[in-house]
């Protein structure tokens, strides 16, 4: 068998799992209350778009939002890790955005049903390329942003999530177990917005890696 190389990790087909809620200022703006357990949700492998290929507007939705996440890649598998020797799993980081139809996930909560329409549909989960860990000394201090065609959205810093990037992978693989390739989406921090057809992304993490990518109306 020929070894896989983790820097293509959006091909290999593994699951997303997102946190929801891991930054207090975006669950104040979106009026949630702050979490006591990390809140959970899964994109399907068929949401990875990679820069190139436009931000598809679900044709459903009147309110596509951007939200600006640090993503971190397993490079080994595990389940029930603990805290301790959870950093040991992860093989690198990615810039992601969890685009959400926000007027559908509104829908949802207000009906207490899951948020997979809001969540998880086509090119719902924008990546950058694959950051080897050694560029991201810590993961609980890099500053994420975006702008909007020019204007900054969102600006944050991952030393403000309640949950720490350890303490994520050792919550989430007492559930779920964690696979090589699998991508860990952590939150995201205040400003999410509304984006139309037409509008350009840029999103960072500090200096170390930027995406572009354009928002377009699918023609189906
Ligand atoms: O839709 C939400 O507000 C939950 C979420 O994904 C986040 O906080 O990153
Ligand atoms: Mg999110």
């Amino acid at each position: 068998m020929t070894a896989r190389n983790i820097s293509r990790f959006w091909e290999w087909g593994r699951k997303i799992i997102c946190v929801g809620r891991n930054y207090a200022d975006h669950a104040k703006e979106l009026k949630n209350a702050i979490p006591t357990e990390p809140v959970l949700f899964l994109k399907p492998p068929s949401a990875y778009v990679r820069e190139g290929s436009p931000i598809l507007v679900p044709l459903y939705s009147s309110n596509l939002h951007h939200e600006v996440e640090l993503g971190v890649v397993i490079g080994k598998g595990g389940t029930a890790i603990p805290q301790s020797t959870a950093m040991e799993h992860v093989a690198g980081y990615a810039l992601c955005l969890d685009m959400t139809a926000r007027d559908i996930q509104d829908e949802c909560k207000s009906k207490g049903l899951p948020w997979t329409l809001a969540k998880a549909f086509n090119t719902s989960c924008p990546v950058s390329d694959f950051i080897p860990k050694e560029r991201i000394p810590d993961p609980g201090n890099v500053k994420l942003w975006l702008k909007v065609n020019d204007q900054l959205r969102q600006s944050g810093c991952t030393s403000q999530m309640i949950f720490s990037v350890p303490y994520l992978i050792s919550y989430i693989s007492d559930f779920i177990s964690l696979e090589e390739g699998d991508l860990i989406l952590t939150g995201t921090p205040k400003g999410v917005s509304a984006v139309q057809e037409h509008d350009e992304l840029q999103a960072g993490i500090e200096d170390i890696v930027m995406i572009n990518f354009k928002v377009e109306r699918p023609d189906h």
